[in-house]
């Protein structure tokens, strides 16, 4: 099967500002988040520079990804009211220029983290953004309702990177910390395409509300919530953290797993301004920063010695 690039469209000049918006820095603010968290929660040291080299790698990774799938989608993000005013779909933009400024960040993380921080690192990124770019967008994302939560693994290798810029090696805790978020992208994405339905649909982008339905849809989220209570906990049972961080990680959990619950019983009060699914991907957002970031918290006061 052969795949055509989309073709150029007379654009605008574009300015920084819109090669900033390729970047998703909204969304990636999270990707970087937990890279950093996965680079201070590691065992070890790193130097400063490097460390921070590691993290800007990984931003301008993502950065490069999401050019990437902007450049691919530029038709589909026309006919979405969400993404209509993206640079490409308002013709800010050059196609060509989106692909090429997405091939050259991309390539520029990789090649940076390698030679700076470490060649495992590197690869760990260079898979990501490929799985993003093309496995993701380009072949599961058109084709199937499970295109997130295979394609969940691209946006789950962050906090793995981080963790083996320090330590060099992939150890049961960043497999850990890639399995927290790969089961978290499905609760978080899919209570937003529960509220965005008709617009993943008039494009025909096979979302699982559009094809299986709003109540297999409810409860896929639900099973996945409960699935994230004892995995996001995981790195305290194997002994990875301590009780600051398998506390607060159970207690997070079981919130999500609260708000999840009137999502798929479908409890909506008569006039609730913030419906359940909206509620529970605004949560999802504030969940992954705390786990992330009390993940940290836990490091740093065991290394004061503080721990239970
Ligand atoms: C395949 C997996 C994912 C899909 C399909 C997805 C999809 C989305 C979509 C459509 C939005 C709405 C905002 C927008 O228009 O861009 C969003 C918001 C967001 N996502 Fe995800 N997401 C995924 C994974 C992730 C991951 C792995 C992270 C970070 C670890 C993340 C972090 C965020 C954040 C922080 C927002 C809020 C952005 C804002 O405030 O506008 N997402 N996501
Ligand atoms: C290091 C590295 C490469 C990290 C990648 C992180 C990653 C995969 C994040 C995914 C988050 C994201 C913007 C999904 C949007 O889905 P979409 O593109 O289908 O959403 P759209 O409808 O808004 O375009």
């Amino acid at each position: 099967m052969t795949i055509l690039a989309p073709s150029d469209t007379q654009a605008l000049p574009a300015d920084w500002r819109d090669f900033f918006a390729l970047t998703k820095p909204r969304v990636m603010t999270l990707v970087i988040f937990t890279g950093l968290c996965g680079l201070l929660a590691a065992p070890g040291s790193i130097n400063p520079v490097i460390g921070f080299t590691a993290i800007l790698c990984i931003a301008i990774g993502a950065g490069g990804a999401a050019a990437l799938n902007q450049w691919w989608e530029a038709d589909l993000d026309a006919g979405m009211k969400r993404t209509a005013s993206r640079p490409l779909p308002a013709g800010r933009m050059q196609r060509s220029d989106a692909r090429d400024f997405g091939i050259m960040l991309s390539a520029a993380s990789v090649v940076i983290m390698g030679l700076a921080v470490g060649w495992l690192a590197a690869s760990i990124l260079a898979v990501s953004i490929v799985y993003y770019a093309v496995i993701y967008t380009i072949w599961l994302k058109p084709r199937t309702p499970q295109n997130i939560v295979i394609g969940g693994g691209a946006g789950a290798f962050p906090p793995m990177i981080g963790w083996v810029a320090v330590t060099g090696d992939v150890t049961l805790m960043p497999a850990l910390l890639f399995a927290i978020i790969f089961f978290w992208t499905p609760p978080h994405f899919w209570a937003l395409a529960l509220f965005i339905k008709s617009d993943y649909a008039k494009v025909g982008i096979p979302m699982m509300p559009v094809v299986r339905g709003q109540a297999s849809t409810r409860k896929q989220i639900l099973a996945y919530s409960i699935l994230l209570v004892p995995l996001a906990a995981a790195p305290w049972f194997i002994g990875g953290t301590g009780a600051i961080y398998g506390v607060t990680a159970l207690a997070l959990s079981f919130a999500f797993l609260g708000l999840s619950v009137p999502v798929a019983v479908r409890r909506s009060e008569e006039g609730d301004a913030m419906k359940p699914e909206k509620r529970l991907f605004a949560f999802s957002i504030v969940y992954l920063f705390a786990l992330f970031g009390v993940l940290v918290v836990d490091r740093v006061a065991a290394q004061y010695g503080f721990s239970w």
